[in-house]
């Protein structure tokens, strides 16, 4: 820790703008923002547009450092305190055979939030995802109204692109390719075409087809929402940020239900600052929830068995939905892949310090993505329902234990699958289901603020979770198989899964069995504060994002998400904190000066 504290010291005197951190508070301000995360920074640039507007920007932890600035160690980054470091209850159809038979729920904490550790991968999901939420009366949603809020956040750096009606280019969001190219990649484009997708851009007209990785970085660093977002705009008198900031509770007055102001504790001190108009509540998935069950709104019996005084009556914390995963797919190849013996080559090493160029600007190590539709898909034919990611490298390269960490992969899994592996050339496939149809739940373990609340993922609950799961993987033995992959020398590591070693290899009692033990989660959990009209009672805000019942007081981050769209969520959350921010200016008819 103390090493990090004096990187970030050093980088952010050199590299980065030093946020500055407010101590001493105005007893009210307009907006209230709790949670610097991805859409907090996005909501605290827009607010503090308006000159006449003061915003309060909460956020429990501090400022980025470079660690978190390598798009291709990004694992890295969950071993430090960037990460909330949350881990789910035990779940009967997944991660069974992960370290302590859970999930790990990483989380980011500090200025820029998740998007400070997360995978950089840029996709917004099918226009079909936003049309259905606006089909469930929830008006203004729809994927034409909602694209224009996508390109204002984003600033493309793929010259091919830059002509594209899809595409922005005056935002504050780098969405960019990195320079490297591998051998692999171009099979696997090429073992699309002949699977008979077309190669997209897709965040472009059509979701369906193979690309390469569009990633939020900036000349080969993260381009996280505090860069984008805070950054450039410290320097704005009515916009105070607090760091290392835990909001406990927000103050809503039980008689008008009107949202007055948050508690929060700094340094040991518990302070109370009003709003004047609004509280946004955007801590997230997790968080977000837990603040307005801790704060009376929710269900009432739950709120109630905690000894909670229920203000609104509302199905807070259910609709948990994320898209689900399995890791350790892992191929033999002829060609050069990426694993951690090379990262500790000076060449490439340098390569990155000096041009932001190389391996290392891979984000996450994912170089690019098929959306595709499994064969017993019941969504429309233009509709994929399943992801698959290509690695630059494997599991089977982390040496250092980084992606094992975050997966919670055990060292015994490691050394048993691909412990002779150590010599060869390998790279990875991740199925990821995309529209999940089971559904989790976040309550209360107690009422202490600094409790986590119970995570329940029920990965895989809905059987048909598990099929599509089964024909994702079958889709990725497929694509291995194609000529162009066959080519490069490609074979699927087949030694069986730890646990599972008794069923007949490859047989779809053999991959539930690899589901169960070994599937986990894509991290894009969301829908927790789920949006929908007065009268859907799984509804807990209203299209404007207010939370039913109580004035003043709004949900703006991934857990307002009625249905998880066909892609990683980071985009999906800028994109609703920009339409957020000029839905909240609209309301108090405030322009931007
Ligand atoms: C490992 C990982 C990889 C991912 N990869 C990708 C990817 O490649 N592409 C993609 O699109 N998406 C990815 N995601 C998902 C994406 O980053 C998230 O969905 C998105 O960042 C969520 O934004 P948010 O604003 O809802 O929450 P967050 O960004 O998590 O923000 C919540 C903020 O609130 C703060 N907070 C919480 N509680 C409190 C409190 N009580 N007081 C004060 N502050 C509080 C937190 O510290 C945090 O800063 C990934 C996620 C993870 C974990």
């Amino acid at each position: 820790q103390l090493l990090v504290d004096l990187l970030r010291d050093f980088e952010t005197s050199l590299l980065n703008t030093r946020i500055p951190d407010t101590t001493r508070f105005l007893p009210e301000y307009d907006f209230i923002i709790v949670g610097a995360g991805t859409a907090g920074c996005v909501l605290a640039n827009r607010l503090s547009e308006i000159t006449s507007a003061s915003v309060l920007l909460l956020e429990a932890g501090d400022q980025e450092t470079f660690i978190s600035d390598v798009p291709l160690t990004a694992a890295l980054t969950q071993m430090t305190r960037y990460n909330w470091g949350y881990k789910a209850e035990p779940t009967a159809n997944a991660c069974q055979g992960l370290k302590e038979g859970v999930c790990n729920w990483p989380k980011g904490r500090g200025i820029g939030g998740t998007s400070l550790i997360n995978f950089m991968l840029y996709t917004r999901g099918h226009r079909r995802d936003y049309d259905d939420w606006a089909a469930a009366n929830n008006s203004g949603w729809s994927y034409d109204e909602i694209l224009p809020y996508f390109k204002k956040s984003e600033r493309i750096g793929i010259p091919e692109l830059y002509k594209s009606p899809y595409h922005g280019r005056n935002g504050p969001l780098d969405v960019q390719y990195t320079d490297y190219k591998s051998q692999l990649l171009k099979a696997f484009l090429k073992s699309g075409q002949e699977l008979g997708y077309d190669i997209t851009d897709p965040n472009g007209e059509h979701l369906m087809g193979f690309g390469r990785s569009q990633a939020t970085i900036r000349n080969g660093r993260r381009c996280s929402t505090s860069k984008a977002f805070i950054q450039p705009v410290v320097q704005r008198k009515n916009l105070h940020i607090s760091m290392k900031s835990w909001v406990t509770k927000l103050i809503i007055d039980p008689l008008t239900k009107t949202a007055v102001g948050v508690e929060f504790v700094k340094q040991r001190q518990r302070f109370v600052v009003r709003a004047r108009k609004e509280v946004i509540l955007s801590a997230g998935t997790i968080a977000s929830p837990q603040l307005l069950m801790l704060s009376g709104v929710g269900p009432g019996d739950h709120l109630r068995e905690h000894n909670i005084t229920v203000l609104q009556n509302l199905p807070v914390g259910y609709n948990l939905q994320d898209h689900i995963t399995l890791n350790g797919l892992v191929f033999v190849v002829n060609d050069s892949t990426v694993n951690d013996a090379r990262l500790l080559n000076p060449t490439d090493i340098f390569r990155y310090l000096f041009a932001g160029q190389g391996p290392y600007t891979i984000p996450g190590g994912a170089e690019a993505f098929a959306f595709v539709r499994t064969p017993s898909s019941s969504h429309a034919k233009d509709y994929p329902d399943m992801e698959l990611v290509l690695g630059a490298g494997s599991l089977s390269g982390d040496r250092f234990g980084t992606m094992r960490n975050l997966l919670g992969i055990t060292d015994e899994f490691y050394e048993t699958m691909f412990g002779d592996l150590q010599n060869r050339e390998t790279f990875g496939l991740v199925p990821v289901l995309l529209r999940p149809k089971s559904r989790g739940r976040i309550s209360l373990r107690s009422r202490n603020p600094f409790h986590w609340p119970r995570m329940e993922p029920n990965f895989m609950e809905h059987p048909d979770d598990i099929q599509a799961m089964i024909e994702g993987i079958e889709m990725i033995m497929q694509v291995a198989r194609s000529k162009s992959m066959v080519k490069m020398g490609t074979h699927f590591h087949d030694r069986p899964f730890p646990g599972c070693e008794h069923l007949t290899f490859a047989s779809q009692e053999y991959w539930r069995c690899c589901l169960r033990r070994y599937g986990s989660s894509l991290q894009h959990q969301s829908g927790t504060c789920k949006m929908g009209p007065t009268g859907d009672p799984s509804a807990v805000v209203d299209s404007g994002l207010r939370v039913h019942g109580i004035r003043k007081l709004r949900v703006v981050d991934a857990s307002v998400m009625p249905n998880v769209p066909a892609g990683h969520t980071n985009a999906i959350v800028i994109m609703i904190a920009e339409k957020a921010a000029d839905m909240i200016k609209n309301t108090w008819r405030m322009r931007t000066t």
